[in-house]
């Protein structure tokens, strides 16, 4: 039997020994960044909380141990100012991503996983033509159609069931506004509200998420694992993503949806190759439909917990839109200040996101007066940000008026990373307010809304978890019921 004085496993023994007290050595480029021990040497006490999906709360309590640079792997830095913001997402020179977007099996070329600003501008102004002023005017009927399946479907499960639960049916609407806007609803059918999400993809697209921010911490496992035979229905999403384009591909669409100004250029305009369409359905029907789904669910839960803002904004709304058939055009949703208050600020708390990694290029950088060799990752955490006291007083209080000033919404008032900076920074936000606009609006306008008895405030925030999809250990569950005016 082999023992560990044998010559193999001692020279491992030796090589991970030299490794640990090298990661501590004043010899290591990030020696004297100040982070707990446990964290400099190894990735694993970082995957242990990303598992868990507290990571974001243990960030944060670091951060305020340790400070604004704070070493949370052996190679990685987070930071806590908005002058790293800047620095890493925002500048013209914002870095680069790291390695951990290389995290698929799918093939071709997403403008997700492209990690190089060179490579990335050309797909970049593909996606950008789905979300001019113009495609976005167009999304408004379909959106609305969504929302008023939904209300349809929030009254009937009311009455079916007693209650409804908010953290089920509001993602089953956002993959089907996503399927609706870009892909003219060929991507699934029936709708997933319709069928109640009978074969679970919710769910499988938050674990395809989740793994990829699992395995964002242990890339050199996911290199090894993707090889091994039957790991692929591990990536039961990425068939999924693929069935999907191709359907979309087979029925074209009868309308200008979201794909079309993809694959119908204009003039000398680049379309997208067709062999890229997978990945980039993978990238829609996560990035465009967890998000929302997790944003709409904090959207209800702050509201129905902060009456005072659900009663203002009624006013608001029926000062603006008296009559509930209202269809015309959403355009002066934009105006309304407390509905976008209250969006922005939701915007802020809904984001217990990790910090997005980018790399040190060659040569290496200065941030907040500290020199970082290239090659290291650093990030600044969405989370930790939003609920630092120097940008937002009383962090954690519910106040969308911190968004108002002169009686106007003002997203200036302060800078929140929900949708990350810079270059990478997410194609779809202005599709994201829009969706959350006329959601909220639509529902207010036909329902009244009660939270079912027993529910616990404090429960549901504590059973929060993020591991890149935000999960809900508890459920949201709530009465609905046409609107008595
Ligand atoms: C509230 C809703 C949303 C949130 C919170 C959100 C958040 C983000 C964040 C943080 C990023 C940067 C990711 C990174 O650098 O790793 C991102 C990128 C992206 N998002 Fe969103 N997103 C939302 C809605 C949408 C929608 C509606 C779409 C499309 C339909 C979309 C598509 C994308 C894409 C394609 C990227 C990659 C952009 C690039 O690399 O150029 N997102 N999003």
């Amino acid at each position: 039997m082999a023992s560990i004085t044998d010559t193999p496993y001692l020279y491992a023994c030796i090589a991970v020994f030299l490794l640990i007290l090298y990661r501590v050595s004043p010899f290591h480029p990030l020696y004297g960044i100040p982070g707990p021990i446990l964290f400099q040497i190894s990735e694993l006490p970082m995957i242990f909380f990303v598992l868990r999906g507290t990571h974001h709360r243990v960030v944060r309590e670091l951060h305020q141990k340790y400070g604004q640079a704070l070493r949370i792997g052996p190679n990685t830095v987070s930071f806590t100012s908005l002058s790293a913001i800047t620095k890493i997402y925002g500048s013209s020179q914002a870095l680069e991503k790291t390695s951990a977007y290389d995290l698929h099996l799918i093939k071709g070329e997403g403008l997700f996983f492209i990690k190089e600003k060179a490579s990335h501008i050309p797909r970049r102004r593909i996606w950008n033509r789905s979300f001019s002023k113009e495609a976005l005017e167009q999304y408004q009927h379909p959106i609305a159609s969504q929302v008023e399946n939904l209300v349809y479907w929030l009254v009937e499960r009311t009455k079916t069931n007693g209650s409804i639960d908010l953290v089920k049916i509001l993602p089953q609407y956002a993959y089907d506004s996503t399927n609706s806007v870009f892909f003219s609803g060929t991507a699934f059918h029936p709708s997933l509200l319709d069928s109640d999400d009978k074969d679970s993809i919710v769910n499988e697209a938050s674990g395809y998420f989740g793994a990829f921010g699992f395995f964002s911490h242990a890339q050199p496992f996911f290199h090894i694992i993707k090889h091994l035979p039957g790991i692929s229905t591990f990536f039961k999403f990425e068939a999924f993503a693929t069935e999907a384009a191709r359907r979309r591909l087979e029925k074209g669409s009868p309308m200008r949806d979201g794909i079309s100004y993809w694959l119908e250029g204009e003039d000398d305009q680049p379309t997208l190759a067709h062999k890229d369409l997978p990945i980039e359905s993978a990238t829609l029907l996560i990035g465009g439909s967890e998000t929302i789904g997790a944003i709409s669910t904090f959207l209800f839960y702050f509201l129905l917990t902060n009456q005072k803002w659900l009663i203002a904004l009624r006013e608001e709304l029926d000062h603006i839109l008296p009559d509930e058939s209202f269809h015309g055009t959403f355009g002066i949703l934009d105006e309304l200040p407390l509905l976008n208050a209250i969006i922005q600020e939701t915007l802020r708390l809904g984001t217990p996101m990790p910090g997005l990694p980018r790399l040190v290029p060659k040569g290496g950088i200065t941030i907040d007066g500290l020199h970082f060799p290239g090659g290291t990752c650093v990030s600044v955490p969405a989370w930790t940000h939003h609920t630092d006291k120097r940008y937002f007083p009383n962090p954690y209080e519910f106040n969308p008026e911190r968004w108002i000033e002169g009686g106007k919404f003002m997203a200036s008032r302060g800078t929140i990373l929900t949708f990350g900076g810079g270059p990478f920074n997410c194609v779809g936000s202005k599709l994201a307010y829009l969706q959350l606009r006329i959601l909220v609006v639509l529902l207010l306008l036909h329902l009244d809304f009660t939270l079912a008895e027993g529910f616990d405030p404090a429960k549901f925030w504590g059973g929060i978890r993020n591991r890149r999809a935000t999960t809900f250990l508890e459920p949201l569950c709530i009465k609905a019921s046409p609107r008595k005016i």
